[in-house]
């Protein structure tokens, strides 16, 4: 067998089209959405990520403010900028790219954004609301790893669901999310027994444990779906001397002969985070206005 592979760069691509095309919509009423993005150091993968987030959201047409603090920034310094971006009108979205530098308490800030303005989903309150069923900001990285999914199955309902990974930002709401979706849900993690027999029951693997190549080929069920949330930076001799690539968290051509469909890495989940965050922008904009969201197709790849 030899899997479909979803292209989550192609997907993340008509979204944010169609997110140009709202918030043009938008613009129409007087409304410019915008979304504020701080950086605290010097981490190479985290100035890429904060320099595409900010590209894209002017593609769309929002307003982008970047915050850029050094890695010697503390806490306090932080809390006060946060509290400065909640009072303005002019910020609809709010995100403190992650890793933080070690003195500061990452959670203590999460908590501080704004539950309207806090377009990650990190907040309790978005994770609460999740977790019940009530509307609210959804994780970017798990909304983008289930549109994939419903790309290639449209109803997930009464699949065994086995999310690798029990994180806050990922494993955590990605379960809620499949739940949502009728699954039977398996969060397996570095503690559990028999990882591979656990991930052989899978008909859906989503991979989010931050370790090159783990899954292997002979741990996927038959015609699964695979997502692979994993973005590891390895060496790669073959490129030269000191060169680097970047592998997923699923032995991809291994598990690509065995499974019916699998994103790639890179090219699947990555583009797909910052199309669901200007997705979450749009909609934080909506909210925080009385305004109906234009629509927006979303389950289209
Ligand atoms: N506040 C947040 N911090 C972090 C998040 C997040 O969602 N919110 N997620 C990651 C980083 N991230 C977005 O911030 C992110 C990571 C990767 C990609 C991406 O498109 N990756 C490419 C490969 C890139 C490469 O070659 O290095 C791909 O998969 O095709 C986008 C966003 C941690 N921090």
């Amino acid at each position: 067998m030899s899997a479909t592979i979803i292209d989550g760069k192609a997907y993340a691509e008509g979204l944010r089209s169609r997110i140009a095309g709202a918030v043009g919509t938008l613009a129409g009423q007087g409304v410019t959405p915008g979304l504020a993005v701080v950086i605290v150091g010097e981490d190479p993968a985290s100035q890429l990520y904060v320099k595409n987030k900010a590209r894209q959201t002017v593609e769309v047409g929002m307003g982008s403010f970047e915050h850029k603090l050094p890695s010697s920034t503390g806490e306090a310094e932080l809390l006060d900028l946060v509290a400065r971006l909640n009072a303005d009108p002019a910020v609809d979205g709010i995100l403190v790219q992650l890793p933080l530098p070690k003195q500061i308490d990452a959670q203590k800030v999460l908590e501080a954004i704004d539950p309207a303005k806090d377009v990650d989903g990190f907040h309790p309150i978005n994770a609460g609301r999740l977790m019940t069923g009530v509307p609210g900001l959804v994780s970017c990285t798990p909304l983008g790893c289930l549109l994939l999914a419903q790309s290639v199955r449209r109803d997930l309902a009464g699949l065994n669901a086995v999310v690798l990974g029990r994180s806050n930002i990922v494993g955590k709401p990605m379960a809620q999310l499949l739940i949502a979706q009728s699954c039977t849900v398996t969060v397996a993690h570095s503690k559990t027994r028999d990882l591979p027999q656990v991930c052989r029951n899978a008909d859906l693997l989503v991979a989010a444990v931050g370790r090159p190549e783990m899954v292997r080929g002979d741990w996927i069920k038959p015609g699964a779906i695979v997502i692979d949330v994993g973005i590891n930076r390895v060496p790669n001799p073959a490129a030269g001397e000191g060169k680097t690539k970047v592998v997923g968290d699923v032995a991809f051509a291994e598990a690509a002969q065995v499974a019916s469909a699998i994103t790639p890495v890179p090219g699947g989940v990555g583009p797909m985070t910052i199309a669901c965050l200007l997705r979450n922008t749009l909609e934080a904009a909506c909210l925080r206005r009385g305004l109906t969201m234009p629509a927006v197709d979303f389950a289209t790849p």
